[in-house]
């Protein structure tokens, strides 16, 4: 649906800024496609050549078969009516309705009156919002601008949906309800759906697939379990551990430094169906140690659990041992703290 090949993008100035830096990316029909990084790293440029509001200053962006670097600012503009977008900031226009804003793009389309109407009611009432037409921007909150703006992208119908940073400026509630919004149009529409963020849980909720950027370049990219239950790059690990940190607290690492021979703390690892497994119980009941959980941190990526447990074993060298053979059975990863 979209290739993106060896993509330059440099601003020209004084201090010249390599924004994308050789990224090559292939963006499939029907999937929600996320694009994470921190600030600076290039996503909006990289996110604003897919439908020519930046142009690449070399490589190649195909969309549905079409180079679109190559096309004139006419051709351009009809492109942008297949692919939609949507704003942190919603970017609505505060002197029209929301039936108006929503209207906007079909009435620069050329629609006719009679469908126009037709169409935005329909869309409002799949945003959840037909009784706001009437009302105006200012009257809304901004999870309610967010969902204008959604009809508002969605309204002509288009094959692509592009979204800036679309949870950035909400609470963590309405970001919630705006992620499944965008899930429920990729199922119901087929849509197919680029964000890009600086929040994992924009990418855990509703992506398929993920790339991350570190200055200008993709250093990681693939299905989000894998790139996210197995990060390499230290950027994606900071990713991961605004989720499940993986550090254990002060204390528990104080408990774990006063050593005793007959005892010791291990740190178990999750990821996957593991963490479902009954562990502990399997641990007490084969082994005969006395267990007692320090510390618990388990969280979900996707709906795959993930997450870590420092428990305190106590029992002789050969029981300690038998533990770490079922821990190995189970794949649970371990360390002794
Ligand atoms: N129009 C522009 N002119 C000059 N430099 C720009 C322009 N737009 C972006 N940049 C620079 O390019 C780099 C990448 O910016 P970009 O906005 O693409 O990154 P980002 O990951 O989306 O970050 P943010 O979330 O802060 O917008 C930054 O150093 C930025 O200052």
């Amino acid at each position: 649906m979209i290739i993106i090949k060896n993509l330059d993008i440099t601003y020209p100035g004084k201090r010249k800024v390599k924004a994308v830096d050789n990224v090559s990316l292939e963006i499939k029909k029907g999937e929600i496609f996320g694009i994470i990084g921190l600030s600076g790293a290039g996503k909006s440029s990289l996110l604003r050549a897919i439908n020519g509001l930046v142009r690449p200053t070399s490589g190649e962006v195909w969309v549905d078969g079409v180079e679109i670097t190559r096309l004139s600012s006419k051709e351009l503009l009809n492109l942008r009516q297949k692919i939609g977008m949507i704003f942190q900031h919603f970017n609505l226009l505060d002197s029209r309705t929301v039936f108006g804003n929503v209207a906007f793009p079909l009435e620069i389309g050329g629609y006719p009156r009679e469908q126009i109407k037709k169409r935005v009611m329909e869309v409002l009432e799949l945003v959840g919002l037909l009784d706001k037409a009437d009302s105006y921007p200012r009257e809304l909150s901004g999870g309610q601008k967010q969902r204008v703006g959604i009809a508002r992208a969605i309204a002509a119908n288009p094959k692509i949906l592009l979204c800036d940073e679309p949870t950035s400026a909400l609470d963590p509630q309405t970001t919630g309800q705006i992620l499944k919004l965008l899930a429920e149009i990729n199922q119901k529409l087929g849509i197919t759906i680029v964000i890009i963020t600086h929040e994992m849980r924009v990418i855990t909720e509703i992506c398929d697939r993920v790339a991350v950027m570190d200055n200008g370049r993709v250093v990681e990219e693939g299905v989000v379990t894998d790139v996210f239950l197995n990060p390499s790059h230290p950027i994606t690990k900071e990713f991961v551990n605004t989720v499940i940190s993986k550090e254990l607290p002060e204390e528990v690492l104080a408990h774990a430094r006063t050593r005793r021979p007959d005892r010791e703390v291990l740190l178990l690892r999750f990821a996957g169906n593991t963490a479902n497994e009954p562990v502990v119980s399997r641990i007490i009941k084969e082994t005969g140690v006395e267990l007692s959980i320090l510390y618990g941190n388990i969280g979900h990526l996707k709906d795959v659990p993930y997450g870590i447990l420092a428990v305190e074993i106590f029992g002789d060298e050969s029981k300690r041992d038998k533990v770490r053979q079922i821990l190995h059975e189970l794949s649970v990863k371990l360390e002794v703290v």
